[in-house]
C-alpha cells in the first residue's frame, strides 16, 4: 500500500478539489433555457456550454483563447511481448514528427492555434546531444517495466512522474492556458491503458483489451493474455490502491498525465479528454482525488473498448464518436472546435424574448 506521501505530494493528491463555479453553471443554464432556440435544441452543445461557464467561472465564456496541448510519450516493456502492430522503435521517430509538426495532432494544433508542448517521459532513447532540452526536462527513465512480470514503476519513479505533470500543467497555467489538452505517444500504450481501467474498475482483461495500432486475432490474444496477467499481479500486490496501481501498470507516461490532470484541476483550469490513454490516467486522477473529473469535458470515444467504461466511471460524454484510434491528443483537437461552437452559442445567440414579438 502506498507509503506516506511527501508533503508537496500531499497537496496534489488532497482529496478537495476546487469546484467549478456553480452560480455561472446555473446562470448559462438559465441563458440557454431563455436562447431563441426550442427548449433543449442545443443538445449535447448546450451541455457542453453549461460545463464551459463552470470550469471558466462566468455565464458568457468567450471559446478557448489559449489552448495547449502536452504530448506525453514513454515506451513500455511490453512491447516485447508482441502487443503491439508497430516496434518501439517508432515512438522517437514519431516523437521527433511531432517537433517537425508532421504528426496528426501537430497538424491539427497548427491549424487550431494550438500550442503543443512535447515530453518524454520514458521514451526507451538517449537522445543526442543539441536535442531541446524542453523535450527531456521531465525524464523518469528510459522505458517502464514490462507489467505482466514487474512494476512499470517504482513508487519513487510513480511519485517523480505525478510531480512532473503537476510541473507541465502549472507551467502552461502560468503562460496564460485556459484549457489544456493531453496527448499520448509510445508504441504499447494502449496495453498499459486497459490494465490500468481493468484495475480501477474492477473488469476482466476481455472486456478491455482492443486492437490498439491494429494487431491481428493472435496479437489480440496475446495483448488479453498480459492485461490478465498484469492485472493479477497488481492486484495481489496492491489491491485496490490507485497510485500503487497507477505505477505498476500505468507507466512515467500515464503518470505524469494523471499528475496534469490533478494539477489542472487545483489551478481550476480544464481539461479536454482524448482517448484510451489520456482517459485511463484521468481515471487514477479522478480516484486520487475525487472531483478533479469535475474539470474534465471528454473529446472523442475512441474505438478502444477500454474508453467507454473509463469515460462511463468519470461521467463524461463523448462530444465525437468518429472510430478514431490514433491518440496523440488527436481526438481531442477533432472536438475542439465544438467546445468553441458551444461558447458562441450561448454567447451570442439572440433570446426568444427579443426575437418574438410580445403576446
Ligand atoms: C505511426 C504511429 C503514430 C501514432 N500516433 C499515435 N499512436 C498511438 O498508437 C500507439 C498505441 O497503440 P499500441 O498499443 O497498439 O502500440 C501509441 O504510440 C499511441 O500514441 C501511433 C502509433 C503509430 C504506429
Ligand atoms: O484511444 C487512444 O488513445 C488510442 C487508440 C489506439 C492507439 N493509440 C491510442
Amino acid at each position: 500500500m502506498s507509503a506516506l506521501p511527501r508533503p508537496d505530494q500531499a497537496a496534489l493528491l488532497e482529496a478537495v478539489r476546487p469546484v467549478p463555479d456553480a452560480g455561472a453553471a446555473a446562470a448559462a443554464r438559465q441563458r440557454l433555457a431563455a436562447l431563441a432556440t426550442p427548449p433543449g435544441a442545443l443538445g449535447r452543445i448546450g451541455e457542453t456550454a453549461v460545463w464551459w461557464a463552470g470550469v471558466r467561472g462566468t455565464a458568457t465564456p468567450p471559446p478557448p483563447q489559449e489552448v495547449h496541448l502536452h504530448v506525453v510519450a514513454g515506451d513500455h516493456g511490453v512491447t516485447t511481448r508482441g502487443v503491439s502492430a508497430f516496434p518501439a522503435a517508432v515512438t522517437p521517430l514519431m516523437v521527433q514528427a511531432f517537433l517537425d509538426g508532421g504528426a496528426a495532432a501537430t497538424v491539427l494544433a497548427r491549424h487550431l492555434g494550438v500550442r503543443v508542448r512535447t515530453h518524454d517521459l520514458s521514451v526507451d532513447v538517449d537522445w543526442p546531444a543539441g536535442t531541446d532540452p524542453d523535450l527531456v526536462a521531465h525524464k523518469v527513465r528510459r522505458g517502464s517495466g514490462s507489467i505482466d512480470t514487474e512494476d512499470a514503476l517504482s513508487p519513487a519513479e510513480t511519485d517523480a512522474a505525478l510531480a512532473a505533470g503537476a510541473a507541465i500543467a502549472d507551467a502552461s497555467v502560468d503562460a496564460g492556458a485556459d484549457l489544456l489538452v493531453v496527448g499520448d505517444m509510445g508504441i504499447g500504450n494502449t496495453t498499459p491503458s486497459a490494465a490500468l481501467v481493468a484495475a480501477l474498475l474492477g473488469l476482466g482483461a476481455p472486456t478491455v483489451t482492443g486492437r490498439g495500432t491494429g494487431v491481428d486475432d493472435a496479437g489480440l490474444a496475446r495483448k488479453t493474455e498480459v492485461v490478465a496477467l498484469a492485472l493479477a499481479r497488481a492486484r495481489e500486490r496492491h489491491g485496490a490502491d490507485p497510485l500503487r496501481l497507477l505505477g505498476a501498470l500505468g507507466g512515467a507516461d500515464l503518470a505524469a498525465m494523471a499528475g496534469i490532470c490533478l494539477q489542472a484541476a487545483r489551478r481550476r483550469t480544464p481539461v479536454l479528454l482524448d482517448g484510451v490513454v489520456v482517459t485511463a490516467a484521468a481515471l487514477a486522477a479522478e480516484r486520487l482525488a475525487p472531483g478533479t473529473a469535475a474539470w474534465f469535458a471528454a473529446g472523442h470515444r475512441s474505438s478502444e473498448p477500454a474508453h467507454t467504461p473509463a469515460l462511463a466511471a468519470l461521467g463524461l460524454h463523448p462530444l465525437v464518436d468518429l472510430g478514431l484510434r490514433l491518440g496523440e491528443g488527436s481526438g481531442a483537437l477533432v472536438a475542439l472546435p465544438l467546445l468553441s461552437a458551444a461558447a458562441v452559442l450561448l454567447a451570442e445567440t439572440a433570446l426568444l424574448a427579443d426575437v418574438l414579438p410580445p403576446a
